[in-house]
């Protein structure tokens, strides 16, 4: 239903109604599989001398947050929640008390109205519908219960058929530079076009007008895709002085991911599945403890090469 790629004899290790939870078939065309050995044959020089511990604080949308490790644009989680807990409440109060920007996808009003009130600042990605009146509507909603910001994710149009994709029976469709400028004016709120893997895609979404882009392949979505992580420096020269915040995911397993995307030019980063295990495991403690453990890591690479804040990153440490 959500992975595009999902073959259906992998056997999921995910709890809950098969195809709910995407698996990636770990063939080559699976674009994770790519993605994790790109990650792992980035290296990094060391910088010690006059290098002191690291403040992690981040700006995003003009707020502070604790780090630039962001949550996931997850959904459908209080489907599969043990015990009736609610995995998507879970992972958002784990957000508040972590101080991070929390990040919500394709939720109903009602459940999204839930997650806000958890109380993290929270950024609302609705899918491409086939019917602009939802996606409207959508943005509005988000805008009256005071989202810091909203996005789509341009990236989940084609199903794994060839055709537009249907997610819950709801048809989506294909997205425009006109209809993202559409949407980027019917708010007051920052846009996000969420799904961008190619500077064309990111300079359309320039010319529309949003305020950040996720570099992303939403979990191997495209067959063959190339690593976030790739496109990130050509992306981030393309969109040079526009003020566009660049985030970026794709798994993302520890600080030591996050440092390389954050040193090539990212501005914050979304950890997805590397959260989900805990979550459905032990909901808001098991996240708690998976982000501190990389905001460790993360501090701990920056201490190694002599980088004192989110502002001062540089790509020339990287080896690849
Ligand atoms: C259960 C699940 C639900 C997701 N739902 C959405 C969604 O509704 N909208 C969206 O933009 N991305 C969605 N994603 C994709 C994530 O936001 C993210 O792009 C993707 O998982 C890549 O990060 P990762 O490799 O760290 O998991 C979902 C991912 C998972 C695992």
């Amino acid at each position: 239903m959500l992975g595009g790629n999902m073959n259906q004899e992998i056997k999921s290790p995910w709890p809950g109604p098969k195809g709910l939870i995407p698996v990636t078939s770990g063939r080559a065309e699976d674009a994770n599989v790519y993605n994790r050995r790109y990650l792992d044959t980035i290296h990094i020089e060391m910088r010690v001398l006059d290098s002191i511990e690291p403040s992690l604080s981040t700006e995003i949308f003009g707020e502070i947050f604790d780090s630039p490790i962001m949550m996931p644009a997850f959904s459908h989680l209080n489907k599969v929640g043990v015990d009736r807990k609610k995995p998507m409440l879970h992972y958002a109060f784990a957000a508040k008390e972590l101080n991070m920007l929390n990040w919500v996808g394709m939720e109903p009003n009602d459940e999204f109205e839930e997650i806000l009130e958890a109380g993290a600042r929270t950024v609302r990605i609705i899918k491409p519908f086939m019917d602009h009146s939802i996606i409207l509507e959508q943005i509005a909603f988000a805008e009256k219960h005071n989202a810091i910001a909203v996005g789509i994710d341009i990236d989940h149009v084609p199903g794994s058929n060839g055709k537009y994709d249907v997610v819950d029976g709801i048809p989506l469709g294909p997205v425009t530079t006109e209809d993202l400028k559409s949407y980027v004016n019917s708010t007051s709120l920052p846009f996000v076009a969420k799904g961008v893997l190619s500077v064309q895609d990111a300079l359309k979404a320039k010319e529309a007008g949003v305020k950040a882009i996720v570099i992303s392949h939403h979990h191997g979505r495209i067959p063959f895709g190339i690593a976030p992580l790739q496109v990130l420096p050509r992306i981030k020269e393309a969109l040079k002085g526009s003020g566009i915040f660049i985030f970026v995911d794709g798994s993302m397993e520890s600080g030591y991911d996050v440092y390389k995307a954050l040193a090539l030019g990212a501005d914050a980063v979304s950890v997805g599945r590397a959260i989900l295990t805990p979550l459905l495991k032990e909901g808001k403690e098991g996240v708690i403890k998976k982000v501190k453990k990389m905001r460790e890591e993360l501090s701990e690479l920056m201490m190694y090469t002599g980088i004192e804040d989110t502002k001062s990153f540089d790509p020339s440490v990287l080896y690849y």
